[in-house]
């Protein structure tokens, strides 16, 4: 039978979260992260921990059909690679900064300058594109110390929460990419295996979609209770039942995470009672 080969970080940011979604997309796997491949017990698919660095030349080989990586790694060492779906995790950005105290504040200020960075081909599109010369160094990890050893003026790292930047006295000046994780496909794919791949990405879909959302049910009484639909929006509309109790009704609806906190003033003000927040596991629209 036909597997579906696809590739996750081996150890790093990207694992955890790579292994929960394909859990969470009912694929379970047979063997631990000590073997360097691994076979799912109930789907088409084999599973390879490789080096989110290296994965690109995988894919571009026709080695493993897909992967689990992160964009900012995608667009340095893979400018020519598809990705399929954006997986909402590992968010973080890669910026350039300077030290706090630099006279540089903006992007002309970048010419000339000595720039520490392990992102060179982006580094290199950026200035390209932005008419400034600079000096890359490229260096492979601990790039926000660069400055403080005198081996450069500035430096292109990622930056999630700035805390990085923040204790090695360093100021983001620009932004050149916002990433996360993204499913990304070989262009060698089969037919058949592009056909696996559609099922995982209509399951992870429904993974996301779920967890981007809520289900809320809530109590209101009958005569606010028109009110009280109009804040609500839901998958086709609010479903509305009786309550035993006379005069009230039970409204269960689909809202975005974010969506409840923005109106749970306002369905309290109009009266509606007992709301219930509960987490939606999978959605299919
Ligand atoms: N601080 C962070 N916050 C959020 N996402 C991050 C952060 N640092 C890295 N990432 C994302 O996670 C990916 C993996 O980062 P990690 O540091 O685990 O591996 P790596 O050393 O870049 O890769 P390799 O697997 O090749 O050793 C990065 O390419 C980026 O997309
Ligand atoms: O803005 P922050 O939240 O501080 O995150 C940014 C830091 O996270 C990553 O390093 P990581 O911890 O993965 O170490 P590494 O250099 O060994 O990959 C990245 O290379 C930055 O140094
Ligand atoms: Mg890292």
């Amino acid at each position: 039978m036909t597997n579906l080969r696809i590739a996750v970080q081996k150890s790093g940011r990207l694992n955890e979260d790579s292994m929960n979604l394909l859990k969470d997309i009912g694929i379970s796997i047979d063997n631990g992260i000590d073997q360097l491949k691994a076979s799912a017990r109930n789907f088409p698919v084999e599973v390879f921990y490789l080096r989110n660095g290296d994965i690109p030349q995988y894919l571009r080989d026709g080695v493993v059909d897909a992967a689990i990586i992160g964009e900012n790694v995608l667009i340095e060492k893979g400018g020519d690679l598809e990705f399929v779906e954006r997986l909402g995790f590992s968010k973080c950005k890669v910026s350039i900064a300077v030290p706090k105290e630099s006279n540089a504040s903006c992007l002309k200020d970048l010419n000339g300058m000595r720039i520490a960075t392990s992102y060179p081909e982006t580094v290199k599109k950026f200035l390209k594109e932005q008419n400034i010369t600079a000096d890359l160094h490229i260096i492979n990890g601990s790039v926000e110390i660069a400055p403080n050893i005198g081996l450069a003026d500035g430096i292109c790292d990622i930056v999630s929460s700035g805390s990085t930047l923040f204790k090695n006295g360093l100021k983001e000046i620009e932004v050149l990419l916002k990433s996360e994780a993204v499913l990304a496909m070989s262009s060698k794919i089969s037919d058949e295996r592009r056909a696996i791949l559609k099922t995982i990405q209509f399951r992870i879909q429904a993974v996301l979609k779920g967890r981007e959302s809520k289900y809320v049910l809530l109590n209101a009484p009958n005569d606010k209770l028109e009110s009280i639909l109009k804040l609500l929006p839901g998958m086709r509309s609010p479903t509305v039942l009786p309550l035993a109790e006379e005069g009230w009704s039970s409204v269960h609806t689909v809202i975005t995470k974010n969506a409840f906190w923005e109106i749970i003033d306002e369905l309290k003000a109009k009266g509606a009672e007992g709301i219930l927040v509960c987490p939606i596991e999978k959605m299919v629209l």
